[in-house]
């Protein structure tokens, strides 16, 4: 390999890629090793340690370096392409505009096309590792099932003329993508939710109490109330009534001073009691006398709670952005509520693109399983979404434009496509609907041709007066119950996930997320930074999100976290965000969570999409081509991961914060 300058762009970005390819397939990379001289360049450095791993799958590579006899750095060449010319952007919107591709010979379309054929291949990594087997020429696997240009009529994308741009930071794109809805959130109008239905959602405005809590004074303890000192008048025979003061009944008679009443856990106290005694501390000896014991003297108020211990009608007990959790749906029954106003779900529908994808069995033939269906989609809805369905679509311009423009969700998240190959569809229908690009590409690997746009809204209002909606799964009806007309319509979103899995999850958690989190009204995650347990290559420009499991606390790197593998974060607690650069064991780097948590609520979730899916069954053609996001979401209900908390235990300290109400009297004692 020749030793390049690291200010050399592209060929860096090429050899850090690979670098960083072959790491993710090697176990997690040890503290610093050496690095033989000392003016070699950072991916030089990267690609020696990777060479140095005993599990590194050193044939491909050893392949792959004399598969080009004319010595020609096909790999480098492409990505020149891609990247600096801007020019060759036009292959995007030449595509679409119907030339189909680019001209004979044209070595950027050239490598686009063996992308597509070579898609399947064994080779893990970055979309420019896929290209490596580009000479001699291989054997393409059959084509593809279908692959159509875009029609003449297409409109270029208006970035597509322009020279390449350079990628939203990963921090910026995260705080654009969580501003880009801050005004469909506001205009959102809240969703009164019974309390069965409430679980997993956030609520849309502060819960004050509607009642005191205690609402009366109450025993605390199976035992008798006593009024004034002992020892006490027990009822007669005839005044008993059977076991005393429950809980549930009326108010009872007052009772006199010097006398006890039995009286159970939960029960009114009577007027005029001033104590109870638990039954295990006091002695009725038959005579009609109740005694306590000598060891347990009564104190004033002992075991009684009083009215109001807990709050007082009105008192503020959840701010707005709560989420609805177990308990809190018991604290609301408790404090008088039957519904709760709730932020209402954003809708989200999938599109999965992908000629390549199958949706069941083996791979064959060049095709592959399609790996984001089962799983974006349940991702989502552990973000807060409701999913009203999963659609794979066929790498065709017009379906892929038509399908964004017919949907009626809030929020359109595509996968594949984001990137400028021949069947690469999302750039260009945005260009066709006039769409606001937000994010065109981020710093970060993988991921970083994710993309976050704002649909025009003359898209939105085509689509509704539109007859022939392939969408079987939107509630067209409820959502125009909710919003009257398309002025008052909020405007709708799109989000790019690349193709390659693992960068998929990296768009999820970096416009996803933040997006999604401003329109469910939740509020923005406490940072949570471990240290790493090892070192970490960074990318030299750009942010790497990697994989991690906490073990002791720290933050230890997994495998496999290539773009296009799923085994690492399979088995990861998060994501750590590795600065450009790299990171030192021992440096405290921020971790992403995984929304697994919000998958304990699923059962809800789904039960509620299901509900949604009935009532908008497809009639007659809305049903062609579509993937019912059943059953790839119910897969996705893997309560067999909840057992893992969500949050390490390095921040448990979230959680510390207390009120002031302490709720345990020092004469009830400790639970
Ligand atoms: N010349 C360049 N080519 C590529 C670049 C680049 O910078 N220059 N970037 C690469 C990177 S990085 C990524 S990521 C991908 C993004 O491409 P797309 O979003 O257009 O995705 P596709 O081309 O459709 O697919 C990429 C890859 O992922 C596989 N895939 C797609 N969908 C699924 C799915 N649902 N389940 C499983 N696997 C899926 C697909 O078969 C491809 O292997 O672009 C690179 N190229
Ligand atoms: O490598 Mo791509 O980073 O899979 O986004």
């Amino acid at each position: 390999m020749t030793p390049r300058n690291p200010r050399d762009g592209d060929p860096l970005d090429r050899e850090v890629d690979e670098a960083l390819a072959l790491a993710n397939e090697s176990p997690p990379q040890g503290p610093e090793q050496p690095v033989d001289k000392e003016d070699e360049d950072w991916a030089d450095a990267a690609l020696n340690l990777a060479n140095g791993r005993p599990d590194r799958p050193a044939p491909e590579r050893g392949r792959d370096d004399s598969a080009d006899p004319t010595g020609t750095d096909w790999a480098e060449t492409a990505l020149d392409l891609a990247h600096e010319r801007p020019a060759k952007r036009r292959e995007c919107r030449d595509e679409t505009g119907g030339d189909g591709g680019g001209e004979a010979g044209d070595p950027e379309a050239d490598v686009y096309v063996w992308r597509q054929f070579l898609g399947n291949s064994t080779s893990e990594g970055t979309g420019s590792k896929n290209l490596r087997p580009r000479a001699p020429a291989p054997k393409p696997p059959a084509p593809y099932p279908k692959r159509t240009p875009a029609p003449p009529t297409s409109q270029p994308h208006p970035l597509m003329d322009k020279p390449h741009h350079s990628p939203t930071s990963w921090p910026d794109a995260r705080a654009i993508a969580a501003r880009a809805a801050v005004k469909e959130a506001a205009h959102a109008a809240p969703v009164m939710r019974p309390l069965s239905e409430a679980l997993g959602q956030v609520l849309a405005a502060p819960l004050a109490a509607l009642t005191d809590l205690p609402p009366f004074d109450t025993s605390a303890m199976d035992g008798w109330a006593l009024a004034g000192p002992g020892p006490w008048r027990l009822p007669t025979d005839d005044e008993d009534q059977d076991h005393g003061i429950l809980a549930g009944h009326g108010e009872a008679a007052a009772l006199p001073d010097g006398h006890a009443v039995r009286i159970a856990t939960g029960a009114r106290v009577p007027p005029g009691a001033t104590a109870v005694l638990r039954s295990e501390y006091g002695t009725d000896a038959g005579d009609g006398w109740l005694h306590a014991s000598a060891a347990h003297p009564v104190v004033l108020g002992q075991d009684i709670r009083t009215r109001g211990q807990e709050c007082r009608s009105g008192d503020q007990l959840l701010s707005a952005g709560t989420l609805v959790t177990p308990a809190v749906l018991g604290l609301a029954a408790a404090a008088g509520y039957d519904e709760l106003p709730t932020v209402r779900r954003p809708r989200v529908e999938v599109l999965v693109l992908g000629d390549e994808l199958l949706t069941e069995g083996l791979p064959h033939d060049g095709r592959i399983r399609d790996a984001l269906g089962p799983m974006v989609g349940p991702w989502l809805r552990a973000l807060g979404a409701e999913v009203t369905g999963t659609r794979r679509l066929a790498d065709e311009a017009d379906a892929v434009c038509a399908a964004v423009a017919e949907s009626s969700a809030d929020v359109v998240v595509t996968t594949g496509g984001t990137a400028a190959g021949p069947v690469d569809h999302v750039h260009p229908t945005l260009g066709r609907l006039g769409a606001e690009l937000l994010v065109d590409g981020v710093a970060v690997r993988p991921g970083h041709p994710m993309l976050l746009a704002r649909l025009a809204p003359e898209n939105l209002e085509s689509s509704e007066s539109s007859e022939s909606s392939e969408n079987p799964e939107s509630s067209e009806k409820s959502e125009k119950a909710e919003n009257p007309g398309p002025q008052t319509r909020p405007a709708r979103h799109l989000v790019g996930l690349p193709g390659n899995p693992l960068a998929a999850v990296s768009g999820l958690l970096t416009l996803a997320e933040p997006l999604l989190r401003t329109l469910t009204g939740r509020p923005a995650p406490a940072p949570g930074p471990a240290p790493l347990a090892e070192a970490v290559q960074g990318h030299p420009r750009d942010t790497r999100l990697v994989p991690v499991t906490f073990r002791q606390d720290a933050a230890v790197p997994l495998r496999f976290n290539g773009p296009a593998m799923l085994r690492g974060i399979a088995v990861a607690d998060g994501l750590a965000v590795i600065p450009p650069g790299g990171a030192k064991r021992g440096t405290e780097v921020e971790v992403l969570d995984l929304p697994w948590s919000a998958i304990a609520t699923e059962q809800l979730s789904y039960a509620d999409h299901m509900r949604h899916a009935d009532q908008s069954r497809p009639t007659g053609r809305a049903s062609r081509g579509t993937d019912q996001a059943s059953s790839a979401d119910r897969a996705g209900q893997g309560a067999d991961r909840t057992h893992r908390a969500p949050q390490a235990s390095h921040r448990k300290d979230k959680a510390a914060g207390h009120g002031d109400g302490e709720d345990i009297s020092p004469e009830e004692g400790p639970a």
